[in-house]
């Protein structure tokens, strides 16, 4: 299909800026008109007879969905760097293109990483509880007491784009000594950063502060475990800004209220949305956001445009702009 001929594309969300608009010049577009997302019954019905789709993570896109579009589906936009939802394996059976949208949210997020680390640190949940619920009677000499970041151990899990961006922040703010996992070793990352390749046991015993920034997969998922938390220094804080299934949850919760570390914050959780009933969002050592990690006008924006982009490629028959390898 060239670019100029109409072909029928499926936009799982309005997108913040006017990037949709290149897609409604050329192709016709449908976008789902509400705030949450389609259920997998309606995603079924709307994929019908499309040559290109552009989703959200929330969005699951199984075989089922690429069998629902039909043989003329050419390419699936996923509107986010993590392409967990996707089932990457049937997309190559049937030889439809994959994208991404990767670059364009590693300051957003790393920042977010940042921010979440500093408000576990200096209990910032509890400190605002106290004050919204009326308990703050007087300044305290040992009340709300935190810990000090400078000179200690960052554990970096999965030292991709935003793990890296996320400790050069860590190491040039507060002088951290970085440990990191990866599958390959980062020469760059020892060298500029003073990093150390380790493997997560090790990590996870020396860090005080440990920040998971690695893709969910199999291998992945309930990476840290109660096996893994008990590992962890009773002093240690949590933060999770990838993807909630690589933190056991259930695990996580105990190892809270047992004090088995000192805190976690979490961009991320399983499910989103976490309901408020969740004990998660009761204890006072968990701070959980509702995941906001990209959530700036520029990273969103800009988002959009390589997810059109890879759609208008992928209708032409083109490599995409941000591609994701297929098995
Ligand atoms: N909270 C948010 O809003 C937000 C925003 C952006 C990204 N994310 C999440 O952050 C993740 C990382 O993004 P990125 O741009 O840094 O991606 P990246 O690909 O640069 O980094 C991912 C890292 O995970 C490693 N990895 C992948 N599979 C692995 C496996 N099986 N075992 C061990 N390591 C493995 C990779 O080698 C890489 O180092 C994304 O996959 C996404 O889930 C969340
Ligand atoms: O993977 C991603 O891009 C985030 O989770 C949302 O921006």
């Amino acid at each position: 299909m060239s670019e100029t001929s109409r072909g029928k594309i499926f936009v799982t969300r309005e997108l913040p800026g006017s990037a949709l608009t290149r897609l409604q010049q050329s192709h016709q577009v449908s976008i789902w008109p509400h705030r949450t997302p389609p259920t997998p019954a309606e995603l079924l019905d709307n994929v019908a007879g499309c040559h290109g789709l552009l989703t959200l993570l929330s969005d699951r896109i199984d075989e089922r969905v690429m069998e629902a579009a039909g043989s003329g589906l050419q390419v699936i936009s996923n509107y986010a760097v993590g392409y967990n939802n996707i089932d990457l394996a049937a997309a190559g059976r049937r030889g439809i293109r994959v994208g991404n949208t990767p670059d364009v949210l590693t300051d957003a997020t790393a920042d977010l990483a940042v921010t979440l680390l500093l408000a576990a640190a200096r209990r910032v949940k509890e400190a605002s509880d106290e004050v919204r619920s009326g308990q703050w009677q007087t300044w305290e000499p040992a009340g709300l007491l935190g810990r000090e970041l400078r000179g200690k151990t960052l554990g970096v899990v999965g030292i991709g784009r935003i793990g890296t961006a996320f400790a050069q922040r860590m190491v040039g703010g507060w002088n951290m000594k970085l440990l990191y996992t990866s599958r390959s070793p980062q020469a760059e990352v020892d060298e500029k950063l003073g990093g150390r390749r380790v493997e997560l046991d090790e990590l996870l015993r020396e860090s005080d502060f440990v920040s998971v920034h690695v893709a969910l997969c199999e291998e992945t998922r309930h990476l840290i475990d109660a096996a893994a938390l008990a590992n962890m220094k009773p002093s240690a804080i949590l933060v999770n800004t990838a993807r909630g299934e690589i933190i056991d949850q259930e695990a996580l919760v105990q190892a809270l209220r047992e004090e088995v570390i000192f805190a976690a914050a979490l961009d991320v959780t399983t499910p989103e949305p976490l309901p408020p009933s969740h004990p998660l969002v009761g204890l006072p050592n968990a701070l959980v956001l509702p995941h906001i990690g990209s959530a700036t006008d520029t990273a969103r924006h800009e988002m959009a445009e390589i997810a059109v982009d890879n759609v208008l490629a992928g209708m032409s028959g083109q490599a995409l702009r941000c591609e994701v390898p297929l098995a």
